[in-house]
């Protein structure tokens, strides 16, 4: 049975200056899906993040969310669609407590399904509830930005590199609460470094370099492609 995809985003470009950051890239969301978007520094996976969440408004290119185009659409308006985000660095309200800090963005979501309780329990929070945000160490202070775009009640929600700075207990719990959101119909975009975490994550993966998606597949085919060995993998001759 054919679903109706989430999100298609088709020959989005952006320049910043005459530096061409994306370069007509293009990727189709099916509900519920992880796509594992992958590629070496600077090879544009931050920018296309950004655009997709609303940072950022692309030179061209459009972006249909559940059939709307959402292109030049204001961040809080795609938030108020469903599509939320962690950051690479994550902005907590640090002089807030990480229990108002969830409060805050399930009050501000308006398709919240999970309560702020559940979700720092999700990310294993719930006994920092009363800290200041400030006290949290980098990566509690990813999990807290995770929880944050949970309660925002997300269809699809935008992961910055989450991996880097998590223990490999933390990175396996996290894989795995990845994947009973993904169970629940959400679906996620997940840039990152950690390869073994995407692996865990997810058979579908687009490599990009430059701007433009260079391979789309499993990572195990992405291993064997010479393109993306040689781009990224560092392993080409
Ligand atoms: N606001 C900006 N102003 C100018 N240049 C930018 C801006 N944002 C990104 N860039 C440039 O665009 C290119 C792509 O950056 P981007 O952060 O999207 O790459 P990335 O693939 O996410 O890299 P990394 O894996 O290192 O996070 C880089 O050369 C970066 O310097």
């Amino acid at each position: 049975m054919s679903r109706k995809p989430l999100m298609t985003v088709t020959n989005i470009a952006k320049k910043f200056g005459g530096f061409r950051a994306l370069d007509g890239i293009s990727l189709v969301v099916e509900p519920g899906e992880i796509l594992g978007l992958v590629g070496p520094n600077g090879s544009g996976k931050t920018t296309l993040i950004n655009v997709i969440s609303g940072l950022y408004y692309p030179d061209h290119g459009s972006i249909h969310f559940q059939g709307v185009d959402i292109a030049r659409l204001p961040m809080h308006k795609r938030s108020g669609l469903g599509i939320n985000r962690t950051f690479q660095i994550p902005k907590p309200f640090k002089s807030l407590t990480v229990q108002e800090n969830v409060n805050l963005a399930y009050h501000y979501g308006k398709n919240s399904v999970m309560a702020p309780d559940e979700a720092l329990e999700f990310v294993n929070l719930s006994q920092y509830r009363d800290h200041l945000a400030s006290e949290l160490n980098s990566s509690q202070q990813k999990l807290l930005d995770l929880a944050r775009a949970l309660a925002t009640g997300p269809k699809l929600l935008l992961i910055d590199e989450l991996a880097a700075g998590l223990n490999h207990q933390e990175l396996e719990t996290v894989a795995n609460h990845l994947k009973n959101l993904s169970q629940q119909n959400i679906a996620l975009i997940v840039v990152e470094h950690h390869l073994g975490f995407v692996n865990q994550l997810t058979e579908r993966v687009i490599v990009m370099n430059a701007g433009k998606e260079i391979f789309q597949g499993s990572l195990s085919q992405a291993a064997q492609d010479p393109t993306v060995a040689a781009v990224y993998l560092g392993t080409g001759t």
